[in-house]
């Protein structure tokens, strides 16, 4: 495989470049008989969208996505489902200063080494605008999963740079719990983002996800491990340096008398497993947490190379995100789900029962978005 596909069972293989006439998916393996319209998908896609407040790209897109097969009568079929998101402004020409140089930290050097040809306009296929296909898809996998299970994921920033964001309450948008943070704190990260932008610079970020009414026996024992897919599935996305599952790297300092999770006949006592163990879902909630690099394009001058091997200062200009992770959230929830959808579908062609009641001893504790 050339590397565009994801899944086994249930598999989305992706297309289209940043500045190219359109992006979308083909999505194999979907069950027949799932209501399914571009009212299902088109939220997650405005959630995503760049150019939506001052602290991300000023790319205006509308991302309006198309079903172009796999749905008839309102259902899905079980033939292929094609979704189209076209490119409407784009402004290649903004971009042209990266045409023979590789900005740092960016694909641009390592696309040039692999492949000797690089689609410059913007960051081509190396772009995140390449997630819109994703969490398009992400959208039906989260319907699929919710219709069966009740399944439900949240992402949320947690931290920017060295702030950490301490959430007050929560909202519902789309039938999803999200959460707000205090009114003043959101004035402070406005403030702290506005400086990052006028510094010319850029910042990382911390992302938590949470699935909530994951059936039990998910997953496989050894190599296509739950939490290996969903490492493979997280590491896919763009600028994510770092996957903690559970306790993560806190484990490093505990011991096994406080790690090791205890179960009681009322259900387990804690969760640092992160609702995995062996490899296989436990029932209780999945929590993961995101490493988020900062933007390596940014207008601050920097030493690089061109094509020839010349040495080059470079300030990067066009429309870029301050803070990437800003915008991450729903991306990481779509990838969640496609490897939960993909993993639910393998147990039932194992023939294996899924247990959609989640027993009673993986009972979940309340999402906490800073856990
Ligand atoms: C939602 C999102 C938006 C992003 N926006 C930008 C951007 O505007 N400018 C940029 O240089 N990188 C941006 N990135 C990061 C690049 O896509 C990423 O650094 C690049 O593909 C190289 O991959 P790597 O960082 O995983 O090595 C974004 C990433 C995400 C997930
Ligand atoms: C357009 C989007 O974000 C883009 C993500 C991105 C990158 O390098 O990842 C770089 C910028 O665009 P370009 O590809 O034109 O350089 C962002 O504007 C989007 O997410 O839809």
């Amino acid at each position: 495989m050339a590397g565009n596909t994801f899944g086994q069972v249930f598999t989305v293989t992706t297309f289209g470049e940043s500045h190219g006439v359109a992006l979308g998916c083909v999505i194999d393996g979907c069950p027949p008989g799932l209501p399914l319209s571009e009212a299902d998908i088109q939220p997650e896609l405005d959630r995503r969208k760049p150019g939506t407040n001052r602290h991300v790209t000023q790319r205006r897109e509308a991302d309006c996505v198309e079903i172009l097969s796999g749905v008839f009568e309102g259902k899905t079929t079980g033939t292929p489902i094609g979704l189209l998101i076209r490119n409407t402004d784009q402004r290649s020409k903004d971009y042209s200063d990266i045409a023979q140089s590789f900005r740092p930290g960016h694909a641009d050097y390592t696309y040039w080494h692999k492949y000797g040809i690089r689609d410059y306009r913007g960051g081509g296929r190396s772009s995140a605008r390449e997630t819109a296909a994703r969490v398009a898809a992400g959208a039906i996998a989260k319907k699929w999963l919710r219709e069966h299970f009740n399944t439900e994921i949240i992402a949320h920033v947690t931290q920017i740079g060295e702030k950490s964001i301490a959430f007050e309450s929560y909202t519902y948008i789309n039938d999803n719990p999200f959460f707000v943070a205090n009114h003043s704190q959101i004035e402070e990260l406005e403030q702290y983002m506005d400086s990052i932008r006028k510094a010319c610079d850029s910042i990382g970020a911390k992302l938590h996800i949470t699935a909530r009414h994951v059936p039990v026996g998910l997953g496989e024992p050894v190599f296509d491990r739950l939490d290996a897919d969903i490492a493979h599935a997280m590491m896919s996305i763009n600028a994510v340096k770092g996957i903690e599952i559970g306790a993560g790297f806190d484990s490093i300092c505990q011991k096994g008398s406080e790690h090791g999770d205890e179960l009681t006949p009322d259900g387990f006592l804690s969760n640092n497993a992160g609702g995995i163990l062996g490899g296989i879902s436990s029932g209780q909630d999945i929590h993961i947490n995101l490493a988020i690099k900062p933007t390596s394009s940014i207008a601050t001058p920097r030493h690089s190379i061109d094509i020839h091997g010349k040495p080059v200062i470079l300030a990067t200009h066009g429309r870029h995100d301050p803070c990437v992770g800003l915008r991450a959230a729903p991306i990481a929830e779509a990838m969640l789900a496609l490897v939960l959808m993909d993993h639910a579908l393998r147990q039932r062609a194992q023939n294996t029962d899924i247990r959609v009641e989640t027993p009673e001893i993986a009972r979940h504790h309340p999402i906490a978005p800073n856990t």
